[in-house]
């Protein structure tokens, strides 16, 4: 048994309207290791989550998890992962405790060894003091690090979370971040997270990879991905909307910059050089007659290369509503 996960060009088409869904991803995740799994809504992430906890079947490509394969030994993938996935069915009328008590015989723990397992779960994810309250009444957060505590039941070599901490409060959020930072550091449990929240991926995370219409579009360390788009951002807003695109090609003309994009209000450039090309760029826009009404410099954060990442023009249709 390992705690790795081997994806090679997996895909899957869904017969209903013949949505690829996931056209070719290939991916290595090693024993130990935290990784997390961004992009934007419908990008295809967890279409993967599924083929690789086998709830439903790859329709091309391969995938290994703690050494099987997801489509011939489907039983083996599942003794060994622990899956939250966004919506988990859980009885309302069960308490905290009884829910976690019946995974756990459900698992094949004896009575008593149940009873341990679930006050030592309880403790780790903060649920003592409700644990005799029924589920129904839980908040969020609470049903959130329930399932934490259900996924964890049977001691997982490796854990599969779909957007674990979406619609959480900060303080939930950060709870259950550390604990599954604890659980990959201490018990090098592997983690495979998908996430939309960016800064969640850029602290939790060894590497990262990014999905846009079922392809990956770019993958490494927070680190990596940072320096694959510039060191600097170079962030400016204008007195005028229409000024936006005028600057954008004005920049474009004058000082042959590649990487701008328009984000609602603002023009971000990417750049290496910070300092210097601000003053360029502040000179070009003057030239031009437009008047700037900020600007701001800055290190780009993951959200900058998410957003620069899927705003690259492709040939298909759009698609960008965002929230
Ligand atoms: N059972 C299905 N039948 C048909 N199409 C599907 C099915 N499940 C997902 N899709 C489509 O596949 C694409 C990828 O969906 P998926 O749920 O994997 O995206 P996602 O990245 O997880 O998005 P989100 O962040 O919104 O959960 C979408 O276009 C979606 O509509």
């Amino acid at each position: 048994m390992n705690g790795t996960i081997k994806v090679k060009h997996l895909a899957k088409t869904f017969k209903k309207g013949d949505v690829k869904a996931v056209k070719d991803v290939s991916f290595e995740v090693n024993e130990g290791e935290f990784f997390a799994f961004l992009g934007p809504n419908g990008a295809g992430k967890s279409t993967v989550v599924q083929m690789l906890t086998t709830l439903i079947n790859p329709t091309g490509g391969e995938a290994f998890v703690a050494g099987y394969d997801v489509s011939k030994n489907p039983g083996e993938v599942r003794r060994h992962i622990g899956v939250a996935l966004q919506e988990t069915g859980v009885d309302p009328d069960l308490t905290g405790r009884e829910m976690i008590e019946l995974q756990a015989l459900i698992f094949g723990y004896q009575k008593e060894e149940a009873k341990q397992r679930s006050d030592k779960l309880l403790d780790i994810v903060q649920l003592q003091e409700s644990s005799s309250r029924r589920i129904g009444n839980y908040s969020g957060g609470m049903r959130r690090r329930l399932d934490l505590a259900l996924t964890l039941v049977h001691e997982p070599k490796i854990l599969f979370l779909d957007e674990p901490t979406t619609g959480l409060d900060p303080s939930n959020r950060i709870a259950i971040w550390k604990e599954l930072q604890r659980l990959n550091k201490e018990n090098g449990t592997t983690i495979f997270l998908t996430t939309q929240y960016l800064e969640e991926a850029d602290s939790l995370a060894d590497r990262i990879s990014i999905i846009n219409k079922g392809l990956i579009v770019a993958s490494g360390t927070p680190q990596e991905l940072k320096a694959q788009i510039g060191n600097d951002l170079i962030t400016l807003t204008f007195a005028k909307q229409e000024d936006l695109m005028k600057a954008k090609n004005a920049l474009e003309t004058e000082l042959e910059m590649a990487d701008i994009i328009i984000q609602n209000d603002r023009l971000n450039l990417y750049v290496n050089e910070g300092n210097k090309q601000l003053l360029q760029v502040v000179r070009v826009v003057d030239q031009y007659g437009l008047e700037i009404e900020t600007t701001n410099l800055s290190s780009p954060t993951l959200d900058d290369i998410f957003l620069k990442i899927t705003n690259e023009p492709e040939t298909e249709g759009s698609g960008n509503d965002g929230e």
